[in-house]
């Protein structure tokens, strides 16, 4: 049986009915498809592919060239499932640089829409990229392309001042034409507020039960991290049998809107 590709718009109008949107990250055809068959909205090949795979300590080593290539991995493996694919670390250096990086993600990678992290400083690129017919996913909270400034990977938007800003990008990057927005470990008042001021999907990651989607690292939730797992992670292996089932639970978990319970919702 094979279903209607997921496209921003349907992905829009699933907010605007109140379904949540489910979305976990991806890197392989394998898992595409794995992911595609258990109803999994979104395919997010995420930058973070080069702690999970590649072994870094950040997501800065990064180049374009490999998520070009994870990005046609997971093409290849989807049906249904709307992919989108991250803009690494410095290929938004120009507008210029933006533009060629997301042809090189969209027409060697086959991905739908590109994702860059960053907020006022990059709203000219979203308008760039928008104009041209690129869809936009905005990323704001903790942006881990930043860590080395940052200096850890810690939540954001906790004081005033912070969360002000968040609030104000999130606002702007929708009227510079973002059709999708991730927050990333934000107070999840935070994000249920921007949720419900935004048209847009925004999508969570430790950011709270009240955002419209939910996102997390695939080999986080099937617990495969080496360590301890971020703490707005949920093991969905622990206790089931297979990586089929446990997808099933995540699938389900969003949707109901179980997941993240308050133990996974830090702030
Ligand atoms: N495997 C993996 N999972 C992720 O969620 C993830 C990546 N990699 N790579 C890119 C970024 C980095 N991320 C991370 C990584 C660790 C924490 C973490 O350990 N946070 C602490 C809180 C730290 C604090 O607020 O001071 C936690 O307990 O969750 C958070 C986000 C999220 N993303
Ligand atoms: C954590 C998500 C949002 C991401 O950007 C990634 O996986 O690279
Ligand atoms: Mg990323």
């Amino acid at each position: 049986m094979s279903s209607t590709p997921i496209s921003v718009t349907a992905l829009a109008a699933m907010k605007s009915r109140g379904e949540r949107i489910v979305a976990l990250t991806c890197y392989d055809a394998c898992f595409a498809r794995l992911l595609d068959a258990a109803g999994v909205d979104l395919l997010l090949v995420g930058d973070s592919l080069g702690m999970v795979l590649q072994g870094h300590a950040t997501t800065v080593p990064v180049t374009v060239e490999q998520m070009a290539y994870h990005t046609a991995c997971v093409s290849r493996g989807r049906e249904r499932a709307l992919v989108v694919a991250d803009l690494p670390f410095l290929s938004c250096a120009t507008p210029e640089r933006a533009l060629d990086n997301a042809a090189r993600l969209m027409q060697e990678g086959g991905a739908h829409v590109v994702k860059l992290e960053g907020g006022a400083p990059m709203l000219e690129i979203v308008r760039r990229l928008t104009e041209q017919g690129v869809p936009v996913c905005a990323h704001l909270g903790l942006l881990p392309q930043s860590v080395h400034r940052i200096g850890g990977y810690r939540f954001q938007g906790r004081d005033h001042a912070s969360s002000e800003a968040i609030r104000h990008d999130a606002l702007a990057m929708q009227d510079a034409g973002a059709s999708l927005l991730v927050l990333e470990c934000v107070p999840a008042a935070l994000a249920a507020e921007i949720g419900v001021t935004l048209t847009i999907p925004v999508i969570g990651i430790g950011a709270g039960a009240g955002c419209d989607g939910q996102v997390l690292v695939l080999h986080d939730m099937l617990g495969l991290h080496p360590g301890r797992p971020p703490s707005f992670s949920r093991d969905f292996m622990h206790g089931r049998g297979s990586i089929a089932e446990s997808i099933a639970a995540y699938v389900e978990s969003v949707r109901d809107g179980s997941f993240p319970a308050a133990v996974e919702t830090p702030y």
